[in-house]
């Protein structure tokens, strides 16, 4: 690769969760941890919560990858899933395909209206599947700190869908100081494989139409306006703390996610919009 070689992009974003994606599907692309970060980096790069890179797959339409602007990756991008899915199915023409990710197949569909539903697939919720330093209930996971305005978090539930969650049920979301706690939390010895943060609180509820603001600091990413698998681990923890039944709309600084917790075979489904922000080209042989 010379100094002067592009790569194209497409911009995408779901709910202001925003996404430089690369097509690697013919040549195998891969961008190394470095060029990820160059790229995400809002300074010297297009910038973008996520690097996401389509690679092929065997057992699904393609393979998916997930890089954050710290260079790390993850098995899970419930956002950038709906943006990949409705980036192919303009290219096929269809309304249904499978994504596969470091942690698993993902079945998307396209509805009338234009918004994707994704099967994010089942809650792994064991302690060792957090994962999290040492056993205890992932339920109650046996922690409690104050934010500098002396807002205490206590005893967050654990989730990992594809990539691992902590939710702090609190009284008001957006009361929290998020960039005090997220780093804090996301860096703590409990978590191994460090962790993203989520502030929710509890705005209404009623049968099929509860809503909670959520509030999110991404591993490896810092604040984001949205989080897809953030959304997802809420709903199944406010499930398992008995704040909803299965089903919640999730707000977030970006917009709103519905979201599903289904019973019959315990799969959480996400549904939300996608946007097409812009084409362009990036000049990688400068990451090098
Ligand atoms: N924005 C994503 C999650 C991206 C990965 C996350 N930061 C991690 O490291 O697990 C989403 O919409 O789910």
């Amino acid at each position: 690769m010379s100094k002067h070689d592009t790569r194209d992009f497409v911009k995408m974003h779901g709910l202001g969760n925003d996404f430089v994606i690369f097509d690697g599907r013919e040549d195998g692309f891969r961008p190394s941890p470095r060029q990820a970060a160059r790229v995400a980096d809002r300074h010297f790069g297009v910038g973008c919560d996520q690097v996401i890179t389509l690679e092929p797959s065997s057992t699904a339409d393609l393979f998916m990858r997930i890089q954050n602007p710290d260079g790390s990756e993850s098995g899970a991008c419930g956002n950038a899933t709906r943006c990949v899915a409705a980036l192919v199915l303009d290219e096929t023409g269809g309304d249904q395909l499978v994504i596969e990710t470091l942690a698993g197949l993902l079945a998307c569909t396209r509805l009338p209206d234009g918004r994707v539903t994704v099967d994010m697939g089942v809650p792994r919720l064991d302690w060792t599947e957090i994962p999290l330093a040492r056993a205890m209930d992932s339920g109650d996971i046996d922690l409690q700190l104050a934010d500098k305005a002396g807002h205490q978090l206590v005893a967050p539930v654990g989730v990992n869908m594809g990539n691992p969650h902590a939710v702090f049920f609190v009284a008001d979301a957006e009361a929290i100081d998020l960039p005090d706690i997220g780093p804090r939390v996301e860096h703590n010895p409990l978590f191994p494989e460090r962790v993203n943060v989520s502030v929710a609180s509890l705005m209404s509820r009623a049968k099929d139409h509860t809503r909670i603001r959520v509030r999110v600091w991404e591993r490896g990413a810092g604040i984001t306006l949205a989080c897809g698998s953030a959304s997802c681990a809420v709903i199944v923890a406010a499930t398992r703390r008995g704040l909803a039944d299965g089903r919640a709309t999730i707000v977030m600084d970006g917009g709103e996610l519905e979201l599903q917790w289904r019973e019959d075979d315990t799969h959480v489904l996400m549904t939300g919009p996608t946007a097409l922000v812009f084409r362009g080209a990036f000049p990688l042989g400068d990451t090098l």
